[in-house]
């Protein structure tokens, strides 16, 4: 097919394609018996990220389940943190949902270790396995388009700053309180980094990427216009200057609740993520696409109750650029046949 007919490229050029295409974060993974025989296979979660043969295979798992409209990289947020250098591993000996741990950015030594210049070719196996999918797709799969990502700058300066999830960041709240100055020259070397690496997947085949501002909802509205939006802004004007004015971005500016607006209107992306809690009867942003915002839990439960949640989904959107997903990922005690069932319903439209 060519990349233009992809119903997915189309709804983020702007158009209402109908019934909407459908992709939904964090597709592959646990939930998936596949998905953890190839973490195993590797070694670790890690490395799995770093083994682009694997990595692209698990990236393919859902596809072969389910008829989703895009695929998405498979790596992790923290990956890129660990491309500038920054040291990384998941819990004790790779176990199960223990996040990302990473040894803590604090101080102006730490800030100046980093090493933005030397991401993307550290990140070098990465770009192999968007290369991989990209050449799988269009073989097996050539209604598909590719998603590359990154964390938004906010979003991977928590992991760097609080070293971990999981307790509201409180260090990088704070430092963006007391030492704005510092971490502003965090967010300049991370801008380096996140551009080199994003036009890289780009180069390799990434046919739209995504900016995961998985914690924009921790600011005050201050905060978010200079944490969120600024550094957003900067990073999409970068890229669109690297790639040209139509490369498709689309930004995930989660539980941003009312800089929703502002978000759409001043971050250059030309797609928006809705996390679960933005209701679609309410005002809503123009002259974007619009993605999401099916509950996770929702998902897990099933049944008429899912049937329902999706529906009204599909009625609020009819008519709008418009792309199905989750407001966040799929966890992993999701069912298969659910996700199976929701796929078919999104495709009857
Ligand atoms: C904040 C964030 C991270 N990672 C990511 C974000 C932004 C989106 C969001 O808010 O969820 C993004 C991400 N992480 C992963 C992907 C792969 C692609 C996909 O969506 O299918 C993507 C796009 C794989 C992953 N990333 C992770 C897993 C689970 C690892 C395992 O197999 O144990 C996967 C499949 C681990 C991870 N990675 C991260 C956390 C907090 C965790 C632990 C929680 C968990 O275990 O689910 C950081």
């Amino acid at each position: 097919m060519n990349a233009v007919d992809k119903p997915f490229l189309r709804a983020l050029a702007g158009e209402a394609v109908w019934p909407p295409p459908i992709w939904l974060m964090r597709q592959a993974g646990r939930y998936l018996p596949e998905y953890r025989a190839a973490k195993e296979k590797a070694g670790g979660f890690i490395e799995l990220c770093l083994n682009p043969e694997l990595s692209a295979e698990v990236t393919f798992q859902p596809l072969r389940r389910f008829p989703m409209d895009a695929a998405i990289l498979f790596t992790d947020l923290p990956m890129l943190p660990w491309a500038m250098g920054q040291p990384l591993h998941y819990g004790r000996g790779g176990a199960e949902g223990v996040g990302p741990i990473l040894d803590p950015v604090r101080d102006a030594a730490a800030i100046a270790a980093l090493r933005p210049e030397g991401a993307a070719q550290r990140a070098a196996p990465i770009m192999e396995t968007v290369a991989r999918i990209r050449a799988g797709l269009e073989r097996d799969h050539p209604g598909t388009a590719l998603i590359g990502f990154a964390g938004a700058p906010w979003t991977v300066a928590c992991y760097m700053i609080d070293g971990r999830g999981g307790h509201g960041f409180p260090e990088a709240r704070r430092m963006a309180e007391r030492d704005p100055a510092l971490l502003e020259t965090l967010f300049a070397s991370l801008l380096d980094a996140a551009e080199a690496y994003l036009v890289a997947q780009a180069e390799a085949g990434a046919e739209a990427l995504m900016l995961f501002d998985s914690w924009a909802g921790l600011l005050p509205p201050e905060g978010f216009e200079r944490w969120v939006i600024g550094p957003t802004a900067a990073l999409t004007a970068r890229l669109r200057a690297r790639l040209g004015a139509d490369y498709p971005l689309i930004g995930f500016p989660r539980l941003a609740g009312p800089g929703i607006p502002a978000y759409a209107a001043a971050a250059g992306v030309n797609a928006v993520g809705l996390d679960e809690t933005v209701d679609l009867r309410g005002e809503l942003p123009r002259g974007v696409t619009l993605q999401g915002n099916l509950d996770a839990r929702t998902l897990v439960a099933g049944g008429e109750a899912l049937e329902a949640a999706t529906a009204g989904i599909l009625d609020a959107m009819r008519g709008r650029p418009f792309v199905f997903n989750l407001g966040h990922g799929i966890t992993p005690d999701t069912p298969i046949e659910h996700v199976a069932a929701l796929v078919r319903q999104v495709k009857r439209g």
